[in-house]
């Protein structure tokens, strides 16, 4: 999709995490196109997210839900969409254990209206795009070594994973069957600012700041692959523009942690930020009940990404992790608010160690 011409083009879940990356990547790369974030607002979709561009001129915020079709199908045909870039989703994996037919709700049936609304809209507008964005979790679980790449065959093991693997199926058959024009691609974990408290990371960091213990599943033997969240956006930018039809890019951080040893990276660079003893925040460590299902490795072969359009990761672990965590720091009142409803409730019935 070439980038000179004025577009509208449609971001689904653009007040969440890595949504909210993407809008603002959007708004200010592309003055001449106009972005619309769609989400629904759910515990993990927040607007404070976006204050630095909520008052683009290039900048509409439309509060729906994906899955009320006559919803989708209004907008789509009031706003005349040149593409559409779908991110909302319910993304954590130890809420789809408790909860999986809200996954099924949001992720495979709000994909599903929102392909019929882009049939509609590829009638008017042969060039018009469906940009999937999905997970590396959609190909299960590796053992100690190899890489996930395009073509290793969805074996989703969580019901997250089955919920994105099926809208993945559901947006390649949507191609075949009705030749919309589609791209997928497939991160692996994300990581920065604005991340929603219930994820490793931004979980731990905050625990850290209150003292509270650091709940590592398992033997914390498990291993995912880091991405900083802007990097993420970058290759989303790059995917939309120049992926080639009906292709899956994997998107990856070349950047494989295990989660013991991440954790006491986090604990070590904390206890410098805060003048804490060396060692003090390695005592919260608190080993706990294993995730159901829990899958041991994601690794990913982003080679095709970076051969096709060029793209790499652009920040490093050690800095990324430094902006993150300073983030964390300078935005309490955000975690106070993000953290005054449900989600307090679920970590306290989900896991007491
Ligand atoms: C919250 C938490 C997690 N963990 C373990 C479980 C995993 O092995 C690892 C990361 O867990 P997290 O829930 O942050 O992320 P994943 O389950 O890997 O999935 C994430 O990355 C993929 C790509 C997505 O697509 C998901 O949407 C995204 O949530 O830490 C713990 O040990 N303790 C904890 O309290």
């Amino acid at each position: 999709m070439e980038k000179n011409t004025p577009k509208h083009i449609l971001i689904t879940g653009g007040a969440g995490f890595i949504g909210s990356h993407v809008v603002r990547h959007f708004v200010n790369s592309y003055p001449h196109y106009h972005i619309y974030n769609l989400d629904v607002l759910t515990y993990a979709g927040n607007l404070e997210n976006l204050k630095d561009v909520e008052n683009a001129q290039n900048y509409s915020f439309a509060k729906g839900d994906i899955v009320d079709a006559g919803f989708t199908n209004d907008l789509f045909s009031k706003a005349k969409f040149d593409g559409v870039i779908h991110l909302a989703a319910e993304s954590h994996v130890d809420r789809s254990i408790s909860d999986p037919l809200s996954f099924v709700r949001t992720n495979v049936f709000g994909t599903v209206n929102l392909l019929n609304a882009s049939l509609e809209a590829v009638k008017e507008n042969p060039n018009f795009r469906f940009y999937h964005i999905s997970t590396d979790e959609v190909y299960g679980t590796l053992g100690e070594t190899g890489l996930f790449t395009e073509t290793t065959p969805y074996s989703p093991n969580s019901p997250y994973s089955a919920s994105k693997a099926s809208s993945d199926h559901f947006v390649r058959a949507y191609g075949e069957t009705y030749g919309l024009p589609f791209v997928i691609s497939n991160s692996s974990n994300n990581y920065g600012p604005n991340h929603f408290p219930e994820k490793l990371i931004p979980l731990f960091i905050n625990n850290i700041i209150q003292k509270k213990p650091l709940p590592v599943y398992g033997d914390g033997n498990y291993t995912r692959d880091w991405l900083y969240v802007e990097d993420h956006a970058a290759a989303i930018d790059l995917v939309f523009h120049e992926g080639r039809d009906g292709e899956t890019y994997n998107i990856g951080g070349f950047n494989e942690w295990k989660n013991i040893d991440l954790t006491k990276l986090l604990c070590q660079l904390m206890d410098k930020k805060l003048n804490r003893l060396e060692g003090t925040s390695e005592k919260l460590i608190t080993f706990v009940k294993d995730r159901p299902g829990h899958d041991l490795r994601y690794a990913i072969d982003a080679s095709k990404i970076n051969r096709e359009l060029g793209w790499k990761p652009s920040v490093t672990f050690e800095e990324g992790l430094e902006r993150t965590i300073d983030w964390y720091l300078d935005n309490q009142e955000w975690l106070d608010h993000v953290t005054s409803g449900d989600y307090k409730l679920y970590y306290q019935k989900q896991y007491q160690p």
